[in-house]
């Protein structure tokens, strides 16, 4: 059983939609090594091995069933080879679930001092203390192989936007040949799995190629990259009402830093099963709580009174137990609580609509209103 990438069947609910608008959207259940991902699904982001102001329980009260964590940081402190030691990231913070690690190249591209990008990898600094480091298609596979990730990210070129046709041909092309490279490194076992990452921008038939190179390849799932850098919603959904489509259909499909709720909704509609995205943790420690009445800026003094919770039907912390007035103290006086209670309100919000958009989906009902 080749673990990862069943998407059963049987337990896949495609709903064909009364209009087009909603064919794409499924449902369904991704088995793993470290247990089941219903999708669509939303990946907190663990960044340096814990999600911000989190317990790793807490999270998993949020509905969570798999999260992210970054190989760049994990790489520079504590180091691969020490968390592999000390018997891997799961057991290293104490998460049971599945786990996906990015492949690091996107972050030493906006974190890492002095770059040097050549056919064998990225060669870096760090932001920490300076030193000299090298990602590459192999060494990224084996430090996430020494983390012990559930999903292991193929290594990319993040293509900047906007670029030329001709900048994002041959960006594209190296990031098919780092694929390749990726692939090959990569020691498979059942119930852990590789996925490999589209490029190509906002070109339709370069697309397709990032698409045909992958696929030869047989990864366990697909991420469409080279979005939400600063190209807008708009065009992100253009190239996602084609990109999608030139994917495996029985494979799950991850749109990386993705994003605020009607981003998400788009992109489910579109095809998309997985997410990842700092917006419910970062904005959450900023003080922006996610509503159904909208977002709330609880740092806006007319909260400085408001004896009500941020949602009266929210089974968050935050919710049951406390006021607006007392998250808006908390947040202007920059007290830790403050943080955790908004971030677990946030995780929870991000949760409910993932649960509600795969309740939909399996009803075959339309869901485009929620936000
Ligand atoms: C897995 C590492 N590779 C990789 N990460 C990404 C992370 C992103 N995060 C965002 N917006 C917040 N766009 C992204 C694109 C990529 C991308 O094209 N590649
Ligand atoms: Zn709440």
């Amino acid at each position: 059983e080749v673990s990862i990438t069943k998407f059963p069947a049987d337990e896949r609910k495609i709903i064909a939609k009364a209009h087009d608008k909603y064919k794409k959207a499924r449902a369904g259940i991704i088995n793993t090594r470290h247990g089941q991902i219903h999708t669509p699904a939303f990946m907190p982001v663990g960044t340096k091995g814990t999600v911000k102001a989190m317990l790793p329980e807490s999270v998993q009260t949020t509905g969570a069933d798999i999260i992210l964590g970054n190989t760049y940081h994990l790489m520079l402190q504590p180091g691969a080879k020490r968390v592999f030691k000390l018997g891997g990231l799961h057991k290293f913070m104490n998460w049971s679930k599945p786990l996906l690690t990015d492949s690091g190249g996107f972050q030493v591209m906006s974190l890492s001092k002095l770059r040097k990008i050549t056919e064998e990898g990225v060669i870096f600094n760090s932001h920490i203390d300076g030193s000299k480091f090298m990602l590459s298609p192999e060494s990224s596979t084996e430090i996430q192989y020494l983390l012990g990730s559930t999903i292991t990210m193929a290594f990319d070129e993040c293509t900047p936007y906007p670029s030329t046709y001709e900048q994002a041909k041959s960006s594209m092309e190296l990031t098919s040949r780092w694929a390749k490279r990726s692939r090959k490194a990569f020691y498979s076992r059942d119930g852990y799995g590789q996925f490999g990452i589209i490029q190509g921008s906002i070109y339709n038939d370069l697309r397709l190629k990032s698409a045909l190179d992958l696929i030869e390849l047989d990864f366990e799932g697909y991420a469409i990259g080279g979005l939400a850098v600063g190209e807008g919603q708009e065009l992100m959904f253009k190239v996602l009402d084609y990109a999608p489509d030139l994917l495996p259909i029985n494979k799950p499909r991850y749109l990386m830093g993705v994003g605020k709720p009607a981003d998400i909704i788009g992109a489910v509609q579109r095809g998309i099963d997985m997410f990842d995205c700092v917006i419910p943790t970062r904005s959450g420690r900023n003080g922006q709580a996610f509503t159904k009445y909208g977002v709330v800026n609880i740092r806006n003094s007319k909260y400085k009174e408001d004896n009500t919770p941020l949602e009266e039907d929210c089974l968050c912390p935050a919710c049951k137990n406390y006021t607006k007035a007392y998250l808006h103290y908390l947040v202007k006086v920059k007290e830790i609580l403050g943080a955790m209670l908004m971030t677990w309100h946030n995780l929870m919000y991000f949760q409910k609509l993932m649960l509600r958009i795969r309740e939909y989906i399996a009803q075959g009902k339309d869901f485009d209103f929620i936000s």
